[in-house]
């Protein structure tokens, strides 16, 4: 059951096994996965409010209208970032059920935005087994997991799909419905024999096969037209309705509590003037607030860099100098192009009648053009491994056969675009990226925002990444496949290295894919805060569950791996109760 208001919660007076902190993406796996057993209470406490009936969230291309600032989201904002020409950026994190897969937009055309779903390479889990030293993370024995959370669904429009994707890397009975594009965009033939034409962009059947070098059809989290989050499919009703699962909106976790030595006790708030409540597990707490919120609750229950806390006023309770540090994220910049073409988003953007009628014919049949996010293709990509950059400070990627940067292709311009034109966009991403950041405090102010410092282009060599992904970008649109179409690059009018690092630092943003505050590492490490059975550190019934506990991020936009951890987790919390 969904309760709103904690005085429904106590009405029933329940003692709770498992209390999950976040109703987000990996938490609402856990939830649902522990619920199996029927003999097992669990309580779901989320700070934001509900998914059902936002149509900003649920048809796929409205969601720019769930993010940012709006009250579906956290709205931070990042300290300002030295690799950026010091600018501070917007940093969304889902503030509602279903977490950031409830707003996993971002990617702002008018009608368009994406929910991506992308695993990462077998060498990027092979990465996490052998820095744990637990092979349970390598990706042979996570595939069972890829598979078990995937529902396979046929796109929106039913087209025939074969030669797009690898069935047999899929998962057909899972909960998270994924599914190629639902409407062809005209760029699709184009993109696809720029695939042939050039060298260096080799068509790649499925993405998701472990292997996810070239260039391929997107894979997204939407079924039969409107998105799948977590909260539409591990909280489905048929979930909802089991009698051991309940769920608290509106329930802000401010720490974390020992008692009888044992951190099982929350405290939360649900009205931010009002008094502080308690609640008390019997078997665990399970921290699923994300990258952000998890190493934020942490710090101010006293675990973190002792020394640190006590400056700021928080009685220490645990000295565990890595919460908060290792923050890694994917760092985009938006690039487009100016083209020959009235066949782009960005019609429907200039044309309200247009617009009202591709919204009704979603609201009547699920179909058109807002079944799908933005991109029909994404290409994944290396720079050369004798780049210089790498003798001096090594190659960040987890492997040979793991892209540096990634090039998300687009039927128009992802921000909103000016009033004239239409537009390609072949978006640069750097996914293996050497820079890290922090999640830190300035305060003992239990409701204030961290300070966010993901390093964006922190590091020399995601500079150079990203600088050879814009030319990469560039040059994908010089196969002759594109020859009537693109006219010219908006805004880069750049020749040199140092040009295009200038218009990078003045433009990149962030893909939203922070990681690592609360890593994983060895059983028997000194540094790391979670074991690789994801417990903190030294202390008794407390787990960590969510995109914090990975220790390098996979080269892959980021729910898929929240998912990964989410099932993989359920069944490590299972083996300990049995
Ligand atoms: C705008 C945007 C676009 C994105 N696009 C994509 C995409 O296209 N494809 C993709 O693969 N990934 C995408 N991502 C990334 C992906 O959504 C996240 O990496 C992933 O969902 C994170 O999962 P999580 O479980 O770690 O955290 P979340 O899903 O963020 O869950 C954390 C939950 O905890 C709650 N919470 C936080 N603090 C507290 C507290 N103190 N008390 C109670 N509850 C709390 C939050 O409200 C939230 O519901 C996007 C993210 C954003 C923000």
């Amino acid at each position: 059951a969904i309760l709103e208001n904690v005085a429904d919660l106590n009405a029933l007076n329940l003692t709770f096994d498992f209390i999950v902190v976040g109703g987000g993406t990996a938490g609402n796996v856990v939830a649902n996965r522990l619920s199996e057993n029927p003999n097992h209470k669990i309580l779901v406490l989320e700070a934001g409010g509900s998914n059902t009936g936002v149509l900003d969230i649920i048809v796929p291309s409205f969601c720019r209208e769930a993010t940012p600032n709006t009250a579906q989201d956290w709205n931070y904002t990042t300290t300002p970032q030295v690799g950026l020409n010091g600018r501070s950026i917007a940093h969304n994190r889902g503030f509602v059920l279903g977490g950031s897969s409830s707003v996993s937009k971002s990617f702002i055309v008018e009608h368009q935005y994406y929910m991506v779903y992308t695993r990462g390479s077998k060498e990027d889990f092979n990465r996490w087994a052998a820095v744990t030293e637990d092979d349970g993370w390598s990706w042979d024995n996570l595939l069972p997991y890829m598979t078990k959370n995937e529902i396979w669904s046929p796109p929106a429009d039913n087209h025939n799909t074969a030669g797009k994707f690898d069935p047999a890397v899929h998962g057909f009975e899972g909960i998270t419905a994924v599914s190629l594009s639902g409407f062809p965009t005209p760029i699709d033939s184009r993109i696809i024999a720029a695939t042939s034409e050039l060298e260096g962009y080799p068509f790649n059947l499925d993405m998701n096969s472990g292997n996810p070098i070239g260039v391929g059809w997107g894979q997204l989290t939407v079924k039969d037209g409107e998105r799948s989050s977590s909260a539409t499919s591990y909280l489905a009703s048929q979930f909802l309705g089991r009698p051991n699962l309940y769920v608290l909106l509106n329930a802000r976790v401010t720490r974390v509590l020992e008692t009888s030595g044992a951190v099982r006790t929350v405290e939360f708030v649900q009205d931010l003037n009002g008094e502080p409540l308690t609640l008390t597990a019997t078997k665990e707490v399970i921290l699923s607030a994300g990258s952000i919120g998890t190493p934020n609750i942490l710090l101010h229950s006293g675990i973190g860099n002792s020394s640190t806390l006590t400056t700021l006023g928080i009685q220490p309770v645990h000295n565990l100098p890595s919460v908060g540090q290792n923050l890694s994220d994917h760092t985009l910049l938006f690039l487009s192009f100016l083209v020959n073409s009235t066949n782009t988003f960005e019609t429907a953007v200039h044309n309200a009648t247009l617009a009202a009628e591709e919204f009704a014919q979603w609201n009547t049949s699920r179909t058109g053009p807002l079944v799908d996010n933005p991109l029909s293709h994404i290409g994944w990509l290396r720079v050369p491994n004798n780049s210089p950059v790498f003798e001096q400070f090594g190659d960040p990627s987890a492997g040979p056969n793991t892209p540096h940067f990634e090039l998300i292709i687009a039927n128009g311009m992802i921000p909103p675009p000016p009033p004239e034109g239409n537009f390609l966009s072949v978006v640069p991403v750097v996914v293996s990226p050497a820079s890290r950041g922090s999640v830190t405090l300035n305060t003992n102010d239990l409701l204030a925002d961290p300070l966010i410092n993901p390093n964006h282009l922190g590091s020399e060599v995601d500079v150079f990444i990203m600088r050879e992904a814009v030319k990469s970008a560039v040059r994908f649109t010089t196969a002759p496949a594109w020859d009537d179409y693109v006219l010219s690059a908006v805004g880069l009018n750049a020749t040199t290295d140092a040009e295009i690092d200038a218009f990078v630092r003045a433009n990149a943003a962030t893909i939203y894919h922070p990681v690592g505050t609360a890593s994983m590492s060895p059983r028997s490490a000194a540094w790391g805060v979670v074991d690789p059975d994801l417990r903190v550190k030294g202390l008794t019934g407390l787990r960590v569950v969510d995109l914090s506990v990975v220790p390098f991020i996979p080269a892959a936009h980021t729910q898929a791996a929240a998912y990964i951890i989410g099932e993989r987790a359920s069944d490590l919390i299972k083996e300990s109760w049995n």
